[in-house]
């Protein structure tokens, strides 16, 4: 199926009737002899914010590793807007990321990623990679200063130099750049002072998502908690209790 992908731009106001941005059934995925991801379903809808939590180790790094294509192997089907990107992986990690992107993805990964010489502006830009985004990359720009206003004054300014939540902000605000429909936000937090983590995800709750998705893997379930729309627990490499925070909560205490 030929799916075409709009303007998802971080910030648009257009919100179309809800549908399925990703679609996952019968997800297991690991590395070699490792089986991380058990048998895992997971649907998410257009303008939905989810969290997923769970303890250090239980996979859900692995679960967006997968989505994208950078699991060692993986069975199960992924339909990233109603296109099937999981059937390509068996034949290498990686090897299919590109085009999972041009369905839609946009991961953000755990730690920073950032390129030390490169000015904040730089990265950002970095992050307008389709036409779509590199054509509208101003205006792109404009709403990620919005979100992240510490930014503004440190355009020009190599991200060797920002302070840790800056540089956390500078990495978050490259992903958002892209015009994927599904953001892959993982452990934002991680590492910050927990002033400076609370108000990174202040900023991704800020973030107006039009028809696009958002899923964000936390440590910390009172960061999402009563924030987002879902909250899911993880527990070695399978999803449990979706749909309500409180019950998502209890998981991870017993976890
Ligand atoms: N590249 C890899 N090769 C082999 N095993 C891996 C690899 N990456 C992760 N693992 C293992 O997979 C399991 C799940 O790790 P994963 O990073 O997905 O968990 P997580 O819930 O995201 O935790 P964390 O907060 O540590 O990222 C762990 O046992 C980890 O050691």
């Amino acid at each position: 199926m030929n799916i075409s992908v709009s303007n998802h731009l971080p910030g648009a106001p257009a919100r179309q009737p809800s549908r399925e941005v990703l679609n996952v059934q019968g997800l297991s995925a690991g590395y070699g002899p490792v089986r991380v991801i058990h048998d895992l379903d997971l649907v998410v809808q257009s303008g939905e914010r989810i969290g997923i939590v769970g303890l250090n180790g239980h996979g859900k790094s692995t679960l967006f590793y997968a989505i994208a294509g950078l699991t060692g192997w993986q069975r199960g089907s992924i339909k990233l807007n109603g296109r099937e990107v999981g059937r390509t992986r068996s034949q290498g990690p990686g090897r299919y990321t590109h085009e999972i992107v041009r369905a839609g993805l946009a991961l953000i990964p755990q730690g920073d990623e950032i390129f030390h010489g490169l000015t904040v502006e730089e990265h950002l830009d970095s992050g307008a990679y389709t036409a779509t985004a590199w054509r509208d990359r101003a205006a792109r720009k404009l709403r990620i200063l919005e979100i992240f206003p510490p930014l503004r004054k440190l355009m020009d300014v190599p991200v060797g130099r920002l302070s840790g939540g800056e540089r956390r902000m500078v990495s978050i605000g490259r992903g958002l750049m892209t015009d994927a429909s599904l953001f892959l936000v993982d452990e934002p937090s991680l590492g910050l002072a927990p002033k400076i983590g609370k108000s990174v995800i202040n900023a991704l709750m800020a973030v107006k998502l039009g028809d696009a998705a958002m899923i964000i893997a936390e440590q910390n379930v009172a960061l999402l908690e009563g924030r987002v729309d879902r909250v899911i627990g993880m527990h070695v490499g399978k999803l449990k209790g979706e749909a309500s925070a409180a019950l998502a909560l209890n998981v991870y205490r017993k976890a």
